[in-house]
């Protein structure tokens, strides 16, 4: 199969789709790879590896649109490259389609084969594809968190493990999922007061076994959370509804309360952002304040630490793109559910329920048009 390689072009987006590592693989299975000239140089690795790995070297992105049947990318397709989208190629990524209306009214017009990394999923129930950008990111929510509490920046000038004498930092996590596993680790690390909020106990129970009485767990209700937030001096959103927008669990009215200069890192904003007050944000430009609040709202955390991030991704991604590129896409997901549950849009038509359900469009089951 022929499989294209674009250089990523969001705000900052230092990462790529594929490794030398992982064209190596591809290659030595007789799949032509082609990757754009200076596409993996961000995370460390340049044309000539490429070229050793077996890789074809193009100029842009029309190139490697024009010719692959499979493109594989980071981040959701932005306006530029959805133009050059068409019937009969795969694309694969992540798109966080549900608060995107606009990227999915263009993936549905391109007729392309649109799998999402997010939504993949494993027999755990888990989401693979995912769990590793969301390991980095929970760690980066409390490095940015701790940044932002900084007087200059805007924040309280509050140091999160505290000092002999001074009280910690109370930094609460809302979701305490694998960004959420993520930030309490390192939070406890720099010796703040940490609180996770989650609605399920199988997840507050494995918190509580694993750190004791070092954290605090509580059920997720809107008082639990009216009474945590406005405590707190740094807040992490952290909340996942696999597919679907965040649910906006932060109001403004707790904004309001929380004191001057508390920050709020809200890690769900790819899927829309779990507080009411949240808007997506970039590397370039990372904070902004409501009502003294410092909101760090930016949607492609990972993209910042790109080495580490892009081989943590192929690390989780390789063998999905070798099922692709062997099998083909359609037989790839027919034999396997947990890829077929990545399928977001397909021949024009919307086959993820929550990403129909955001968007407006028809559901289509799957299976109806991948057939069995
Ligand atoms: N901004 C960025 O650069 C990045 C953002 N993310 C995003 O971070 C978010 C979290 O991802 P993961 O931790 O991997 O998801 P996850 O599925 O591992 O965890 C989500 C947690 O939210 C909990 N939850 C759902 N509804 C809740 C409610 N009403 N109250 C309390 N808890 C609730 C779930 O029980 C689960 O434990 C996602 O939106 C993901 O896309 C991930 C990586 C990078
Ligand atoms: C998951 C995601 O949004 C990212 O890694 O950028
Ligand atoms: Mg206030």
């Amino acid at each position: 199969m022929k499989v294209g390689v674009p250089r990523e072009i969001k705000n900052h987006e230092y990462r790529v789709g594929m490794t030398p590592a992982s064209v190596h693989e591809l290659y030595s299975h007789g799949h032509d790879v082609c990757v754009q000239q200076g596409a993996g140089a961000p995370s460390g690795f340049s044309d000539d590896d490429y070229r050793q790995a077996g890789a074809r070297i193009v100029d842009s992105a029309e190139d490697v649109f024009e010719q692959a049947e499979l493109v594989v990318k980071v981040k959701e397709p932005q306006p530029a490259e959805r133009a050059l989208l068409r019937e009969g190629q795969t694309l694969f990524t992540y798109l966080h389609l549900a608060p995107d209306q606009a990227q999915t009214d263009d993936l549905v017009a391109s007729g392309a084969t649109c799998i999402a990394y997010e939504t993949v999923t494993d027999r755990a129930g888990h989401l693979p594809l995912l769990a590793p950008m969301s390991e980095v990111a929970g760690r980066m929510s409390i490095q940015a968190g701790a940044h932002c509490l900084e007087k200059y920046l805007g924040g309280r000038g509050v140091l999160l493990g505290g000092v002999p004498g001074v009280s910690p930092a109370r930094v609460t996590v809302v979701g305490g999922g694998v960004v959420g596993q993520n930030a309490v680790a390192m939070a406890i690390g720099l010796g703040a007061h940490v609180t996770v909020i989650d609605r399920s106990m199988d997840v507050l129970r494995q918190l509580d076994h694993h750190y004791g009485n070092r954290i605090t767990t509580l059920f997720s209700t809107a008082h639990a959370l009216d009474e945590a937030i406005v405590g707190s001096d740094l807040v992490i959103g952290s909340v996942l509804i696999p597919g679907a927008s965040a649910p906006k669990l932060i109001t403004r009215d707790m904004i309001r309360r929380m004191p001057e200069g508390s920050v709020i890192v809200d890690v769900a904003i790819d899927q829309g952002g779990c507080a009411e007050t949240s808007k997506p944000t970039t590397h370039d430009n990372p904070t902004y304040v409501v009502d003294g609040v410092v909101h760090y709202c930016v949607a492609n955390m990972p993209g910042a630490v790109a080495r580490t991030s892009t081989l943590a991704l192929n690390n989780a991604t390789l063998p999905f793109i070798a099922a692709l590129a062997n099998k083909g896409a359609e037989q790839a997901m027919r034999e396997d559910p947990h890829l077929m549950a990545g399928l977001n849009v397909m021949a024009g038509k919307v086959t993820y329920r929550e990403v129909a359900e955001a968007t407006g469009y028809p559901y289509t089951d799957p299976e109806s048009l991948l057939g069995s």
